[in-house]
């Protein structure tokens, strides 16, 4: 199974979202921004550190939700979700096609990677700003 971490980042009450690359796997899927835990990483280390390599965004771990796992038709996945607020950096794209701060009502309109439709809910069920 795959450990994958993804950060819902809040600032000034609306969530960065950002879109994978056309050469990423699920090309242009909407996602929470994020990746793969390394061998004997911390989860919640491994979120900070991907945030930074890929948006040139300092974050800072609010809370857990809870993981989702979905089977893709080649691997299983365990997705790992962080509420997280920024506290330094400023948002670049290293590797993404587009990045958007949206309401969390705005949330339901894109078009997102499979494992994500859960956090999706619990997001719009279970935040408050
Ligand atoms: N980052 C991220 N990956 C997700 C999400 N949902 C989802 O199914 N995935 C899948 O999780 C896997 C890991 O994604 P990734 O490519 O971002 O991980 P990474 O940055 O560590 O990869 P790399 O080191 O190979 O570049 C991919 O297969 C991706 O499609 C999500 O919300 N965020």
């Amino acid at each position: 199974m795959l450990i994958v971490t993804c950060a819902v980042i809040i600032q000034h009450g609306k969530i960065l979202i950002c879109q994978r690359s056309s050469t990423m796997d699920l090309p242009l899927k909407w996602e929470f921004p994020g990746g793969k835990v390394e061998p004997g990483e911390d989860d919640a280390l491994t979120i900070v550190r991907e945030i930074t390599e890929e948006l040139h965004l300092e974050i800072e771990v609010v809370r857990r939700l809870q993981p989702v796992e979905h089977d893709y038709p080649a691997f299983r996945i365990r997705l790992v979700p962080f509420v997280a607020r920024v506290i330094g950096g400023q948002l670049r794209l290293e590797e993404h096609a587009d990045a958007r701060w949206v309401t969390v009502d705005e949330l339901a309109g894109y078009d997102w990677a499979p494992a994500d439709v859960p956090i999706v809910e619990e997001v719009k069920g279970a935040i408050r700003f």
